[in-house]
């Protein structure tokens, strides 16, 4: 179980130039606020109605900035979240006091963006920099109005979804939203736009108290699901993040429009003050039921207000004086909120289940793939069942023959049969069979992604050529297991040479093992295959065509192109290591420092009691005469105190050096593991034409435009052009994202002109 803790509570303040500062007092501890009101004169000088109260809570925001309300209220449970945390954030208050402003901000600023879009951030760069671990991303966005549940992402919903009709459930895992989509985002910007796209279906009124006043309350959703990379772990870690923005809790004769706008009120209220019950009943321990199911907020929030979740409350208050009463109320009600406790805990499964259907989806896939090269190469009666003993002793022979060169060639055919050759090889004959395959191909190291993908563009206008016939063999470990290829010549006119080969390799080809130091017999045996290209047969690992594992590719960023900042962090952690080293080793020492003193200590005391029982003596001036070894003993104290305070002064020291290390190695780590995301990316996700534009003098910076975006341009102008607007968007490349949903969401909504009119109620 986790630990207990309480639910949070801030509180916000609009900024006002009428703020009442006889009435609204902050302490000094910037968590208290007060609220002192005159008294009523009407009700003449004997009255008892209470004129002051003082609220303490977890934080009190006043002038503060959107980054700070973020960094105060959101950034831990978000990062919570991350470790399979559920989180729920929720702004609370009178309509115009900033509830929207504090949750999703101004859409067209960045610097104003509010709670929502600022997660969605921290949750992509985090994804980002993670490398043990796949994480998907979903969203929704759900609409309360009225008691009417809506999707505000609806127009997304697929036709299934859209003809189901919408229900709160409880099941054992929670409470979910039967019909509400959900939606998988790739990153940031597709999350923003979704956002974006719900905030202009938001049922808005036209309010005297706020002109563009949001009449429901609107909780996005941030799902998270983390699966680990190695298959042996089958845990999944997953999360939501609720981020609520209530509608405006003001009094009914304060809203002052129209009869809709009074109806629309009244269900607020009413929603309000159930969600008031439930959290009062939450905050008391001895209270068995909880009124969840008297409306639809309150039920939709059962599992997100305390209990395994973590909570935190923003209560958006204004600062006039005429607001005061429900600054109150707002105060009140935040108050509550902070009783109740809250105990997370990490929601994890274990999928044995998941891994097995993966694994047998992928096998299913895989199989499908060898059929149709089966297909492609003619050799369509391949099976792929476990041999039969009567075949395994026919691969035996064939080997042996092929050893003692009574045949040239081992007719593998397939990947079983192949398995097999390799594996009685291997024990029969390694060296031998190694020295052969040397002389008649040319060997690329797995690892050599760059090698592997030059002889693979040679190859790939071959690829669907029924001459073209395929030999897999197995070579030594595992770990080197090729796929050959040999090209038979086409009349006169050869597919390709080694030439062409060699010609498109790079030029570290060295790994490369030339056909050389060939006996006579094997002269022979390549002269015989002499309608082969001269060099025979070209190879490529066996999967080469998906990128190879981050773990091996990461090995190698490490080598090449990351080799400097794997130098530093090397160095950097070599330096942490000693520091530590010498910090434990000087602790070691105050320790046994702090030992003898007590030792002498001790030794000084007996001493003590020794010459008290002997009697003193004293000098002619009555001074205490100690004998030699007690003077000793006083002595080697005082040296012994001297070396304690340096000791001490010296693992201070250490102990600084040792965070401020600690930060290097952390942000050197950061900084390889970031790196290292953009180049696997660019080297092996990447495709080459855009890898091309990706160079330091093409058209296009790294990390700044999704790979979907450069795909689909089309003219040189369309690339100037939004290259453009990223140098001028303030705030850099992090803003580019925003910006960018911002700018689709607009389109579509002037694209679908008068149906915008639709959500603004008059
Ligand atoms: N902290 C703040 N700093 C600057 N402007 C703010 C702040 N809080 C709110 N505002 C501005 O005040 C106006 C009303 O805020 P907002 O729409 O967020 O209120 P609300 O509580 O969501 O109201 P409603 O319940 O009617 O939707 C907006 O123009 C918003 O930009």
């Amino acid at each position: 179980m986790g630990t207990v803790r309480k639910v949070r509570a801030f509180v916000r303040v609009k900024p006002t130039a009428q703020f009442a500062q006889d009435v609204i007092k902050f302490g000094p501890d910037n968590k208290s606020i007060g609220i002192y009101i005159q008294k009523d004169a009407k009700k003449g000088t004997v009255n008892n109605s209470q004129t002051d109260w003082s609220f303490k809570l977890d934080g009190v925001l006043h002038n503060s900035s959107q980054e700070l309300t973020y960094e105060t209220v959101a950034k831990k449970l978000v990062s919570e979240a991350l470790t399979g945390y559920n989180g729920t954030i929720m702004c609370y208050g009178q309509t115009g006091a900033g509830k929207t402003y504090t949750m999703t901000g101004i859409a067209s600023e960045y610097k104003h963006r509010g709670i929502i879009p600022r997660a969605v951030q921290q949750v992509f760069r985090a994804i980002a920099r993670s490398v043990d671990s796949f994480v998907t991303v979903r969203v929704s966005y759900l609409e309360i109005y009225n008691e009417t549940l809506c999707d505000l992402l609806s127009t997304m919903r697929s036709s299934e979804d859209s003809d189901m009709e919408m229900a709160i459930v409880d099941c054992p895992q929670g409470v979910y939203v039967k019909g509400l989509s959900i939606h998988s985002v790739s990153d940031e910007e597709d999350a923003l736009n979704l956002l974006f796209e719900g905030e202009s279906n938001r049922v808005i009124a036209e309010h005297t108290l706020n002109k563009k006043s949001s009449r429901s309350h609107c909780i996005f959703t941030i799902y998270i699901e983390s699966r680990f990379r190695v298959l042996s772990d089958d845990r999944c870690i997953h999360s939501k993040i609720n981020l609520i923005d209530l509608a405006g809790s003001e009094r009914l004769n304060k809203t002052g429009s129209g009869w809709r706008v009074l109806k629309e009120a009244a269900y607020i209220n009413r929603s309000l003050s159930f969600l008031e019950q439930m959290i009062i009943a939450l905050a008391d321990p001895r209270r068995e039921h909880i009124p969840f199911r008297q409306s639809k907020l309150t039920h939709f929030l059962k599992d997100s207000l305390g209990g395994k979740c973590n909570t935190v409350l923003v209560a958006n208050v204004c600062g006039e004086a005429l607001h005061v009463e429900e600054t109150l109320s707002s105060l009140r009600f935040a108050t509550r909120m902070k009783w109740i406790t809250s105990e997370p805990v990490i929601n994890v499964t274990y999928d044995s289940e998941g891994t097995v259907k993966a694994l047998e989806k992928e096998i299913s896939l895989l199989k499908q793939e060898l059929a149709l090269h089966d297909i492609l190469v003619n050799h369509s009666l391949v099976t792929y069942e476990p041999l039969t003993d009567v075949q395994i002793a026919e691969i035996k022979s064939q080997i042996h023959k092929y050893l003692r060169g009574a045949i040239d060639e081992i007719d593998v055919s397939s990947f079983l049969r192949a398995v097999d050759v390799f594996c009685f090889s291997q024990r029969q004959q390694e060296g031998e069979v190694e020295t052969r395959l040397r002389s008649k191909y040319v060997l690329i190291d797995r690892n050599d992604f760059a090698t592997i993908a030059a002889a693979q563009k040679v190859m790939v206008g071959a690829w669907a050529l029924p001459t073209t016939q395929f030999r897999i063999i197995f070579f030594k470990e595992i770990k080197l297991v090729y796929l050959f290829l040999s090209f038979r010549k086409e009349g006169t006119k050869h597919l390709f040479s080694g030439k062409d080969l060699t010609a498109n390799l790079p030029p570290k080809n060295k790994v490369i093992i030339p056909t050389k130091d060939l006996d006579v017999k094997e002269k022979e045996r390549s002269e015989d295959i002499t309608d082969l290209p001269s060099t025979p047969c070209l190879l490529f690992e066996f999967c080469c065509s998906s990128p190879p594992s981050r773990e091996a590719a990461f090995e190698q960023f490490k080598e090449e192109c990351g080799s400097e900042i794997n130098r530093i962090f090397k160095e950097n952690k070599s330096i942490l290591l000693a520091r530590r080293k010498r910090s434990s080793t000087v602790a070691r020492r105050i320790n046994i420092i702090k030992q003898e003193i007590e030792d002498i200590k001790k030794a000084l005391e007996a001493q003590k009691q020794e010459r008290l029982q002997q009697g003193e003596y004293v000098d002619e001036e009555g001074h205490l005469i100690i004998d030699e070894k007690e003077f000793l003993l006083i002595m080697k104290l005082k040296d012994l105190k001297e070396e304690y305070r340096c000791s001490y002064a010296e693992r201070q020291d250490l102990k600084a050096e040792i965070q401020y290390c600690q930060q290097m190695v952390d942000r050197c780590r950061n900084k390889l593991v970031s790196e290292f995301e953009i180049w696997y990316s660019e080297s092996f996700l990447i495709p080459t034409y855009v890898q091309n534009a990706l160079k330091q003098h093409g058209n296009i910076r790294p990390g700044m435009i999704p790979i979907n975006r450069v795909m689909c341009l089309e003219e040189d102008e369309q690339d100037r052009f939004e290259q453009m607007q990223e140098v001028m968007l303030p705030y850099g490349p992090d803003s580019v994202a925003f910006y960018r949903a911002k700018m689709k969401t607009d389109q579509q909504v002037m694209s679908s002109g008068p149906n915008v009119e639709d959500f603004v109620l008059v």
